[in-house]
C-alpha cells in the first residue's frame, strides 16, 4: 500500500470578501519528504496556499486534509506546519539563540531542553558559534539560516517557504539554494517552497507545481515540466522555446512549416491542430543544404557560453537558436533537430484529460 500524502487538497477554491476566486477547484498532494515548489507569476496564488497550508486562512470551499484527516478549521499552532517567511520575520531585539528558542519557551519546555534542541538546530544550518549575536550584525545569508532554525527547531512535519531567496543578491542565492536543498535531505521533512524564478525551480525541486490565474497548469518534476510542456502558459514560463503551429498527421508524425518531421508523440487524431515546442538548445546549426528546416538569420547575441541566434523560415515562424557556432546575420543556414526534441501541445486542455485520452488510447 502507498503511503498516504501528508497534504491533500480537494477542489480548494478560495475568495476574498466576494472578488473572483484567487484558487479555483484546485486540488493536489503532497507526499512526505520531498521537495516541493510551487511556481508562478506574481499573484497567482501561490503564497494563498502557503497560508491555507499553515492555518493562517480558510478554504472557501473544498478541503484540506492532513496525513488524512481534514484540517480546515484546525488553527495554525496546533498545525505540525512552520513558515520560513520573505523577510524572515525575526525578532530584532532578540539574539540567534533566543530567536530560535522562542517557540520552545512558548511551549514552556525544560531549560537544558531548550538548551540542546537550539543547538541542535544551529549546528544544522552551520550557525554554531553565532548563538550570542545580535540579528542586526547577521548578513542576510546568515538570516536567512537563523529563519530556517526557527522552524526546524519545532521539528514540524512540513515546513513551508515563501519566497525566502528573494532579498539576497545572485552569488548568496545560488549558494543558499545548494543549502536550503541539501538541508531538506538531510532532514527529510517535506519542504514547500515559493518562488516566481522558474530557474530556482528547476533547480531545486523534486516536484513542480506551476500555478497562473489560481488554477495549476502543470506538475511533474523538473524534467517532466521542461520537455514536455502542457500548454503555451507553461512553455513560455518555463525556459525560452520556440512555439509553432502545427499538426498531427498521424502517430509519429508531425507537419509544421510547410514539412513533415518524425516525432516520438502519438495519440492525437489524424490532422489535429497543435503547438510545437521545440527548445532552443535542441536546435543544430548546419549548411543551408543539410538542414531539416532553412532559415535566415535575422540577429545574433553573444551571450558568454552561447550565442543567442532569432532567424525566421519560409512560412514565417521565428526560430531562437542557442549555439556555439557563430553565424552571420542575413545569411541563409540550414537547422536540424532530433524526433525527440520535437514537443508536442493542444490547444485549451487540461493534463488530465489529456493524460485520459492518452491512456484511452494506449
Ligand atoms: N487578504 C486578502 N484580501 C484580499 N485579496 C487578497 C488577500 N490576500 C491575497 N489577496 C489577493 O490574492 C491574489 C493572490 O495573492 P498571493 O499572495 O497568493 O499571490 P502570489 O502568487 O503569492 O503573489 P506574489 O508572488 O506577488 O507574492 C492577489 O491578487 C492578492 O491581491
Amino acid at each position: 500500500m502507498t503511503e498516504q500524502p501528508i497534504i491533500r487538497f480537494e477542489q480548494v477554491t478560495k475568495q476574498f470578501n466576494g472578488d473572483s476566486a484567487i484558487l479555483k477547484d484546485v486540488s493536489f498532494e503532497i507526499e512526505r519528504g520531498k521537495f516541493y515548489t510551487l511556481l508562478g507569476p506574481s499573484g497567482c496564488g501561490k503564497t494563498t496556499i502557503l497560508r491555507l497550508i499553515a492555518g493562517f486562512t480558510e478554504p472557501t470551499s473544498g478541503k484540506i486534509h492532513f496525513n488524512g484527516k481534514v484540517i480546515n478549521h484546525i488553527p495554525a499552532n496546533k498545525r505540525q506546519v512552520n513558515t520560513v517567511f520573505q523577510d524572515y520575520a525575526l525578532f530584532p531585539h532578540l539574539n540567534v539563540f533566543e530567536n530560535v528558542a522562542f517557540g520552545l519557551r512558548i511551549k514552556k519546555l525544560k531549560k537544558a531542553d531548550i538548551t540542546a534542541k537550539v543547538m541542535e538546530a544551529l549546528r544544522f544550518v552551520n550557525l554554531v558559534g553565532y548563538e550570542g549575536r545580535e540579528i542586526t550584525e547577521m548578513s542576510g545569508g546568515q538570516r536567512q539560516r537563523v529563519a530556517i532554525a526557527r522552524a526546524i527547531v519545532n521539528e514540524p512535519e512540513i515546513i513551508l517557504l515563501d519566497e525566502p531567496l528573494s532579498a539576497l543578491d545572485l552569488k548568496l542565492r545560488t549558494e543558499m539554494q545548494y543549502e536550503l536543498r541539501e538541508l531538506q535531505r538531510r532532514l527529510g521533512i517535506t519542504f514547500i517552497f515559493v518562488t516566481h524564478d522558474q530557474e530556482e525551480a528547476l533547480a531545486m525541486s523534486d516536484e513542480i507545481f506551476v500555478l497562473s490565474q489560481g488554477i495549476i497548469q502543470q506538475s511533474g518534476t523538473p524534467t517532466d515540466i521542461y520537455d514536455e510542456p502542457i500548454n503555451r502558459f507553461v512553455a513560455d514560463f518555463i525556459g525560452e522555446s520556440n512555439i509553432v503551429p502545427g499538426k498531427m498527421t498521424q502517430d509519429f508524425l508531425v507537419e509544421f512549416a510547410g514539412r513533415t518531421f518524425e516525432c516520438v508523440d502519438r495519440g492525437l487524431n489524424p490532422n489535429e491542430l497543435i503547438e510545437i515546442v521545440i527548445r532552443p538548445e535542441d536546435l543544430e546549426i548546419t549548411t543551408h543544404e543539410l538542414g531539416q528546416l532553412q532559415v535566415r538569420v535575422d540577429s545574433q547575441l553573444f551571450r558568454g557560453v552561447h550565442y543567442e541566434i532569432i532567424s525566421s523560415d519560409e512560412t514565417g515562424n521565428k526560430w531562437l537558436v542557442h549555439s556555439t557556432k557563430k553565424v552571420v546575420v542575413g545569411e541563409s543556414i540550414g537547422l536540424t533537430f532530433e524526433p525527440e526534441a520535437i514537443h508536442v501541445m493542444r490547444f485549451g486542455e487540461s493534463e488530465e484529460d489529456f493524460d485520459r485520452r492518452l491512456e484511452a488510447y494506449a
